[in-house]
């Protein structure tokens, strides 16, 4: 059976349950539940702190976490990531009051408030930079009005918090993160059971992100047609009763669907379709 991380709690958790549930995964019925079996799929889901998932990963008792890529690197764990999911986006970034600060080698010897110690520490010493961290353990943005600390690094997402608190992101961004999927390091990615899950997975992201397009066009733009339209490998082209027309399918970025739509239209297809995908394995 296959033992899988899955966030309890914050920003991670309600998109992670909603894909493992897209792909076909039974989950938790009520968020005090820690551990549940799904007997079908072979599975067992262990609700744990975001946070702690490498750990528990990196020490091999679980096969496979679910996490952000910045919790995974603030916990400098034995695990690596083997597939990015897409959700929980955020960058992480330095910010202070506007024009206390400018680029990271301002922070020599100032102090920085931190959920994420780990990033921070290693970064500053990338850099070169000698500066003290402060770990707090959420809402950061207030510690410079406190007077807790000077410059603090923290999550940005819409920006809203820093703005509210009245900072300004400055340097470079540390970097971006997003939800992944991570294994012990060296554990063998290739186990079928591994595959079939991260397979899963990849088809909630195919289906999550391309659109099935269908529609008639005349032979004679065939090519063009094809050429807005490649298909993930080919598309399907069938006859149609109809001499002199064919009816093509392929599947096409959601995100493009629509100009791909008009373009189609413009070079004479006609009866043009766009169907949403539930589910793939490619
Ligand atoms: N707006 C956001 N706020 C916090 N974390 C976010 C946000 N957007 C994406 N994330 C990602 O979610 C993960 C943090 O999850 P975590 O549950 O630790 O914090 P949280 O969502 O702030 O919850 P809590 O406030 O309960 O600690 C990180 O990988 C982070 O990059
Ligand atoms: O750029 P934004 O869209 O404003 O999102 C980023 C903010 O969201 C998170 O805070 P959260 O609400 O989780 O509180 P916390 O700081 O206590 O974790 C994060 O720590 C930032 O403060
Ligand atoms: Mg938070």
């Amino acid at each position: 059976m296959l033992r899988i991380a899955v966030p309890n709690k914050g920003s991670l958790s309600g998109p992670a349950a909603e894909m493992l549930h897209e792909a076909g995964y039974q989950q938790r019925r009520e968020s005090k539940e820690l551990r549940i079996v799904d007997p079908v799929n072979e599975v067992e889901f262990f609700y744990l702190r975001p946070r702690d998932i490498a750990i528990y990963v990196s020490s091999g008792r679980l096969d496979i976490g679910i996490t952000g890529r910045d919790l995974l690197v603030d916990s400098a764990a034995g695990a690596e990531e083997i597939l990015p999911l897409g959700f929980a986006r955020s960058t992480f970034r330095f910010a202070a009051k506007p024009g206390t600060a400018h680029t990271v080698q301002d922070l020599k010897g100032r102090t920085v408030a931190t959920s994420y110690e780990g990033i921070v520490a290693a970064y500053l010493a990338d850099q070169g930079v000698d500066a003290s961290v402060v770990h707090l353990d959420g809402a950061v943005e207030t510690a410079i009005e406190l007077g807790v600390a000077e410059v603090i690094a923290d999550v940005v997402e819409t920006g809203t918090s820093l703005r509210n608190a009245g900072l300004e992101v400055f340097g470079d961004p540390i970097m971006k993160s997003e939800a992944v999927v991570i294994r012990r390091t060296g554990a063998d990615v290739e186990e079928p059971k591994v595959q079939q899950f991260l397979r899963r997975l990849q088809g909630v992201l195919v289906a999550r992100t391309y659109v099935m397009m269908d529609y008639d066009c005349r032979v004679e733009q065939l090519e063009k047609a094809v050429a807005l339209t490649p298909g993930l490998e080919s598309p399907t082209v069938s006859p149609l009763h109809n001499e002199g027309w064919v009816a093509v399918r392929a599947m096409v970025p959601s995100k493009e669907a629509q100009r791909i739509m008009d373009d189609l239209y413009d070079i004479g297809a006609r009866a043009i379709l766009t169907t949403a995908i539930h589910a793939c394995r490619l």
